[in-house]
């Protein structure tokens, strides 16, 4: 277990606050030569920081020693950072061990590259428009969530015409001034808004029109949290670090289907590390948001390889 650093190109704010550096943690599990290795993202958000979720992982290596396995890790941790580099440290050592990917063991007959949103921080609306224009990006996620969002999302459109826009309000917005937003974000054709309140304060979703699909994020952690979004949120976004890893991760997705969600794959800010197991559920996603290693000066080695917006597979050096 060990926590890295790895800095952000400039920094990235939501509405919660600003970051410079992306610091994750992660969980290997050895047995002689073989190796697989799990990144994670501590979410203060969801009461974690790295020193616990490190502090959490060193605790695991004796049982891990004396023979815990993947499944017995759903049972002994719950969702969160912590499981999540461990999980996909076993999904990674398993293929190692067994020479079968990842993806085939997930039940996936292959693996497509796909394209993914491109973020852009939240800002002044000149500089996020600057920002849209400047990455040309075809699928912009726009972070809103403070005074002045509609001149942020107007902003932007008028720079970028063509592309087609999230947005994101990470829990910004209030329940009496919903309705406004949800409008001006219709009138900027955005296609999806992902967390407008806050998760304790969401019910109201239930009864105002949704003129534009409206995507849980922070409301929605593993399968036990679906059912409360019946109503409410027309989809999910699938995160490892609130799944606790990708076991989780494609659970959940495929009950979320059955339930009539559609799905979105999102990340934190991290190593495409943390994104290769996460390419397997974005699969059968309809929005993928994969686009941490983008925003970092450096990525690590065998780092996912991004055209443009598309992502390739990972290759089996990085994970899985
Ligand atoms: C910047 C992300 C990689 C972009 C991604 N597309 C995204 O929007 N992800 C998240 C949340 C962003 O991540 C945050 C927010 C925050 O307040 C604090 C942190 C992070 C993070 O990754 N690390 C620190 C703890 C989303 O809301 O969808
Ligand atoms: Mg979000």
């Amino acid at each position: 277990m060990r926590i890295e650093r790895f800095p952000i190109a400039g920094s990235f704010t939501i509405s919660r606050g600003s970051k410079t550096e992306a610091v994750v943690v992660i969980a290997e599990v050895r047995d002689g030569a073989i190796s697989g290795r799990g990144e994670c993202v501590p979410y203060p958000r969801y009461g974690e920081t790295p020193e616990a979720v490190a502090g959490a992982l060193t605790e695991m290596a004796e049982e891990v020693a004396q023979g815990l396995d993947r499944d017995g890790l759903q049972r002994r941790l719950p969702a969160g950072a912590a499981r999540n580099a461990l999980d996909c440290a076993f999904w990674d050592f398993e293929a190692k061990a067994s020479g079968i990917p990842a993806f085939r063991s997930a039940g996936l007959a292959t693996l497509r590259p796909l394209d993914t949103a491109y973020t852009l921080s939240l800002d002044t609306p000149d500089a996020m428009a600057a920002a849209a224009r400047r990455c040309g990006r075809p699928l912009l996620k726009l972070k809103l969530g403070a005074p002045g969002d509609a001149l942020r999302l107007a902003a932007v459109r008028a720079a970028a015409p063509a592309a087609r826009l999230i947005v994101d309000a990470n829990e910004g917005w209030e329940p009496e001034t919903v309705a406004a937003h949800f409008a001006a974000c219709r009138e900027a054709g955005v296609e999806l808004i992902e967390q407008p309140l806050p998760a304790g304060a969401d019910a109201v979703l239930e009864q105002i029109a949704r003129p534009v699909p409206v995507c849980a994020d922070e409301s929605v952690h593993d399968r036990a949290s679906l059912a409360g979004l019946v109503g409410k949120y027309d989809a999910v976004n699938v995160k490892l670090d609130k799944t606790g890893g990708l076991t989780e991760a494609l659970l959940m997705a495929q009950a979320a289907r059955t339930m009539g969600f559609d799905l979105m794959v999102g990340c934190m800010l991290a190593t495409s590390l943390a994104m290769a197991p996460a390419m397997l559920v974005a699969q059968m996603a309809q929005v993928v948001d994969l686009d941490g290693p983008l925003l970092l000066t450096r990525d690590r080695d065998h780092g996912l390889r991004y055209d443009g917006a598309r992502v390739s597979p990972p290759e089996p050096a990085l994970w899985g």
